[in-house]
This record gives C-alpha cells, sequence and structure tokens, in this order.
C-alpha cells in the first residue's frame, strides 16, 4: 500500500472536469475526491481511479474492484468508459481526450496540493549509485539538521514511516501522495531516485525539483529503450527547465561531459579524475574493505573532508555529489558537517554492498549487492581489487525477461576481476534458467581468468562460496541485493539472499 497524507482535504470533481477539460458521466454537483489511485489493489475510499491503458490490461477492467474499495469516481478514456459501462459498473466517470498517463502527475497534484510544498526536492539519475546517493542524501540532510524524506529503489520513507518499493521511480499518483505525506511531517529536503522509465512515462509529472544529478551512464534496459542513445535522452530529458532549476554532473565519462554540454538548466560538474577540468575536484585520500575517506573541493574554497563506511572509491563519489546537491540548493557544507563527527557520514544503504560478516572480521568478508550491469560489476571489482586482501570470489546471476544483450559482458567483466566466479541463478522469469547461466558463461570463459564455476541453486552457491574462502578472501554477491524474492515462471518465491547468506555464515561458524 503506498503513503498517503493522513488529512487529505477534499478536491471537488467540478474542478478538476474544468481544469482538464473532461467529459463528466453520471457526477453529482458536491461529488469531491481525497486521493488518486492508478491501481486497484490500492484504492483507498475517497479516491479518484485513473482506469489506464496499460501494455498488459484496461485499467477499466478493475473499476468494479475500485468501487468496491470505496473509489469516489473513475478518470479514463473513451475506451474506458465504454468497458466500465458494459460491465454495468456504478462509478461517476471523467472521460479524457488524452491518454490518462499524461494527465496523472497534474491531476494528483492538485487533488494533493503538492505544488505548494516548499521542501527542497533533489532527483538522482544515471545507470549505477542512484539509491546510493539518495540515502547518502538524506543521511547529510538530516546531518544539516533538517528533516529528510526518501524514494528509492528499496522503499519509501517518511520519517519512521517505511514501505518497500516496487519501482524505483514511483508512478506520479503514488509519488504525489507521498510528497503530500511528507509536508505533513514537515520534511524539508527529499531525495528521489529517478529512473529514465519515469522521465519518459509522465511519473514525474507536477514535480519540479530543486537539483537534479547525473552520476555515471552504461549499458541497460535496451530491452525497452532500444539502443544506448534513446535511454540517454531519457537522462537528459530531466536537465530542462520544466524539470529542475539546477543541475550536478559527474564529468569523468563522455556521456558525462554531453550532459553537461546539452543540459538546459545551469549545471555544476564535478571530476573524480586528475586534470578533468570541473568546478568541483574529488581525491581519495583513504580506502579500505570497511570504507573511503575523501577531499571535496569546490568553487570559492567550498571543502569537505570526510568518509563513507562502505567500499570502492565510487561511493566517496556518490558521496561528493550528494554534498554539491545540497551546496546547489543554499544548504552550506558547514551546516552539514556539523552534525557529522569527523566528517564520517553513518549512511546504510539497504543491500548495497552491505557487509554480512562482522565488519574487520578476521575470517572472509561475505558482501551482498544489487548490481546487475556490466559497469556496476566493473566498478566493484575494480574496488575490490584495490582493497582485497586475499582471492575474491564473486557470484551473480541474470534477470530473464529483461535486457538479454549484456549478459555475455557482465560474465566477461565477471571472471575478469575475480579469482573464482560462481554462476547461479536470478529471476530467471519466463526464460529457462539453464539457458541464461549458459550466455553468462560464454562470457565469462572468454575471459580466460577466473576459475568458473556453474551452481544454479544460489542457496548451494553461497554455501559454496563460503566452503572455498580462506581468511583474507572478500565473496561478492552481486543481484539480488534487499530483495525478498525469486521471479520463476510467474511466481514470487520467498528468497532473502542477505538472510540466505548469514544462515549460511552462521552454518559455517562464521558468524554469531
Ligand atoms: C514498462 C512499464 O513501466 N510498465 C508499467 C506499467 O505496466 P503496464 O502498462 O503493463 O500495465 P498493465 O499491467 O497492463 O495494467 C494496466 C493498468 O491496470 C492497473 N491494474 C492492474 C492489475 C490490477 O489488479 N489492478 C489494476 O488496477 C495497473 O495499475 C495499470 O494502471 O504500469 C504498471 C502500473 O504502474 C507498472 O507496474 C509497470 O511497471 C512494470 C512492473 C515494470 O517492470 N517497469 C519497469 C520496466 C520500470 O519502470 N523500471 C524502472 C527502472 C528500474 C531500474 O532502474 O532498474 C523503474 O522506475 O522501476
Ligand atoms: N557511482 C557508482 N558507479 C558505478 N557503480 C556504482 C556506483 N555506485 C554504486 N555502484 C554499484 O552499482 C550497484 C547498484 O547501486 P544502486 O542500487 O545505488 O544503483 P541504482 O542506480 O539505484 O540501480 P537501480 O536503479 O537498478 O536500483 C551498487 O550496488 C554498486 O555495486
Amino acid at each position: 500500500m503506498s503513503i498517503r497524507p493522513q488529512t487529505p482535504t477534499p478536491t471537488p470533481l467540478r474542478e478538476l472536469v474544468t481544469q482538464f477539460g473532461l467529459e463528466a458521466r453520471g457526477l453529482s454537483e458536491d461529488a469531491a475526491v481525497t486521493g488518486v489511485s492508478l491501481d486497484s489493489r490500492d484504492v483507498r475510499p475517497g479516491d479518484l481511479y485513473i482506469g489506464m491503458p496499460g501494455a498488459k490490461r484496461h485499467g477499466a477492467d478493475f473499476a468494479a474492484q475500485a468501487a468496491a474499495s470505496g473509489a469516489s469516481a473513475m478518470l479514463t478514456d473513451a475506451a474506458g468508459a465504454e468497458l466500465a459501462t458494459a460491465a454495468g459498473v456504478e462509478l461517476p466517470v471523467l472521460v479524457s481526450a488524452r491518454h490518462p498517463r499524461e494527465l496523472l502527475g497534474d491531476v494528483a497534484a492538485a487533488v494533493y496540493g503538492t505544488a505548494d510544498f516548499d521542501a527542497k526536492l533533489f532527483g538522482v539519475t544515471g545507470t549505477n549509485g542512484k539509491t546510493s546517493v539518495v540515502y547518502i542524501l538524506a543521511e547529510l540532510i538530516r546531518a544539516a539538521g533538517l528533516t529528510p524524506g526518501l524514494s528509492s529503489t528499496a522503499e519509501r520513507r517518511v520519517g519512521e514511516e517505511v514501505i518497500p518499493a516496487n519501482l524505483t521511480s514511483p508512478e506520479a499518483s503514488e509519488l504525489h501522495g507521498l510528497l503530500a505525506r511528507m509536508r505533513e511531517r514537515e520534511v524539508e529536503g527529499v531525495a528521489i531516485e529517478v529512473s529514465a522509465q519515469a522521465v519518459v512515462r509522465h511519473r514525474l509529472d507536477g514535480v519540479h525539483f530543486d537539483v537534479v544529478a547525473f552520476n555515471n551512464f552504461s549499458q541497460d534496459h535496451l530491452d525497452e529503450f532500444g539502443d544506448l542513445e534513446s535511454y540517454f535522452a531519457a537522462k537528459l530529458a530531466l536537465f530542462t527547465p520544466e524539470r529542475a532549476s539546477r543541475g550536478v554532473v559527474v564529468v569523468d565519462s563522455p556521456y558525462g561531459q554531453r550532459i553537461a554540454k546539452e543540459s538546459q538548466i545551469p549545471v555544476t560538474r564535478l571530476a573524480t579524475e586528475y586534470g578533468q577540468s570541473a568546478d568541483w575536484h574529488l581525491a581519495i585520500t583513504r580506502q579500505s574493505l570497511d570504507g573511503v575517506s575523501f577531499v571535496l573541493q569546490g568553487p570559492e574554497g567550498a571543502h569537505f573532508r570526510g568518509s563513507v563506511p562502505v567500499f570502492g572509491g565510487f561511493m566517496a563519489e556518490n558521496a561528493a555529489l550528494a554534498l554539491i546537491m545540497l551546496h546547489e540548493a543554499g544548504i552550506p557544507l558547514a551546516q552539514v558537517a556539523a552534525g557529522l563527527e569527523r566528517g564520517r557520514i553513518p549512511v546504510y544503504i539497504p543491500g548495497r554492498l552491505e557487509e554480512m560478516t562482522e565488519p574487520g572480521s578476521a575470517g572472509p568478508r561475505f558482501f551482498v549487492d544489487y548490481g546487475h550491469t556490466p559497469g556496476a560489476f566493473a566498478a566493484m571489482l575494480d574496488a575490490l581489487g584495490e582493497v582485497a586482501p586475499g582471492k575474491i570470489i564473486f557470484m551473480f546471476g541474470a534477470d530473464g525477461d529483461r535486457d538479454t544483450t549484456k549478459r555475455e559482458e557482465m560474465g566477461r567483466i565477471a571472471a575478469a576481476g575475480s579469482d573464482t566466479l560462481i554462476i547461479c541463478d536470478y529471476h530467471p522469469r519466463s526464460e529457462p534458467p539453464e539457458a541464461i547461466r549458459a550466455q553468462l558463461l560464454t562470457g565469462a570463459r572468454a575471459a580466460n581468468h577466473a576459475e568458473v564455476i556453474e551452481e544454479g541453486d544460489p542457496r548451494r552457491a553461497v554455501r559454496l562460496a563460503i566452503s572455498l574462502a580462506a581468511p583474507g578472501d572478500v565473496i561478492l554477491y552481486a543481484g539480488p541485493g534487499h530483495e525478498d524474492h525469486q521471479e520463476v515462471a510467474g511466481q514470487f518465491i520467498p528468497y532473502s539472499a542477505r538472510d540466505e547468506v548469514r544462515g549460511a555464515l552462521r552454518e559455517a561458524g562464521l558468524l554469531s
């Protein structure tokens, strides 16, 4: 169930009819709504249900379910209105000549009154590391003495109210409901993860960010975007005056440089590579398996010396990006530093390079991660190469029914950067798991580096990895991160990699 305001103000439906040029059928003069939902399973009494045509179903097919849950009215297209009439659903209907998705954000903003929400809004996009930046942002907002709110792939969070997320970027109706609840809770800074899908699918409509950021770009989601250029264009579209006031861009890569050049809003540039021209520079001062320390220097003497308790130079980059976003929003770095102990950012990022063993323990160390792109694998394994005292044992599987073109490259990078590679299953969905593994194995064997082992069952693969590890070795299990299920042939089977790994470590006497 989505997070909603607890004391919503009713919006007369006649206002929406006039504002959005809708045709009203069966509407009483005083009809009003207090919420918006496009999912019949999440309808609350008083909601406006959006009957949206989808790729698989027409949402109007679920109008009866929405009515039974107490919806006050349905907004749909002409086809949806016909479906509801044919099914004998007795619900007032507002008919839109445009695709309901195109109105959703503005309708939700009108119903929830979110245009008046004056918190600083931060949006983060890029291929890898969005979730990490968002969690660091929320921690820094708290350090600055302000109240944070957060929307990520892992969860949505308002104070102690936390719900798991089903999409990286919520649909606009859920997003505006969440923002309205944040306003009730007097949230002052909101960190929002922005997927490319969100930009092109109207999920951000009615939202204007104070600061947006771009961190990196590499292959992903080609099943939806067709080619890299279209995927990139979706990220670039966030850097427009309709969406945001200012931007922060990591310019280490040619893609970052393109965003900085082609952005339609003012941007400030961060470089982490020596000799790269930029407004801000990041230098790593120390790193180990327990975290990374860094110095960040910007224009007019702005600077920050700090650390993050997660390994990898890219985590320092994620932190730097978050710090610059606050600076750009008018929150001074000194105000952030005042709330931290010697610059240490005590961030916990669920399922991102999350250690399952005790930090600093003498035996092998085990990390669970959410990385599922060639770019994330390269970043993690490069970082581990610098800080792992012993061998690197890497295990992962790949998504079924998702971008298949990245599989061989994932296998190649995984084998090139590890000593032992165990290939197992992830979410096979409708594909035969052994066929997915075969593609990963082809890439892995081409690298001609690691010892490569195939063990489809992730539970057995976890135990195998532990049995192969000696003190000083590091096991990294990429893919499942925070998730709590495996998706196999349409079934959601309970599976938490974190619980499984902890259990196996206990069995091996490596965790109390
Ligand atoms: C391609 C895509 O984005 N599809 C989204 C789209 O699905 P769809 O058009 O197929 O919808 P449908 O299943 O035909 O249903 C039609 C309508 O009926 C409604 N319905 C359906 C069933 C029901 O019982 N009751 C009900 O009301 C649905 O809410 C929907 O409005 O609308 C659905 C409702 O909001 C989304 O859940 C669904 O996301 C699917 C699950 C998805 O996998 N999206 C991915 C591609 C995605 O958006 N990923 C990005 C990036 C992730 C990353 O960075 O890795 C993200 O932001 O999450
Ligand atoms: N700045 C970065 N550059 C490259 N890889 C990164 C970076 N930050 C994190 N990663 C790697 O990518 C993985 C995914 O990180 P994270 O979940 O933060 O990214 P994301 O962009 O939110 O991905 P998704 O949208 O799929 O959730 C991490 O677990 C880590 O392995």
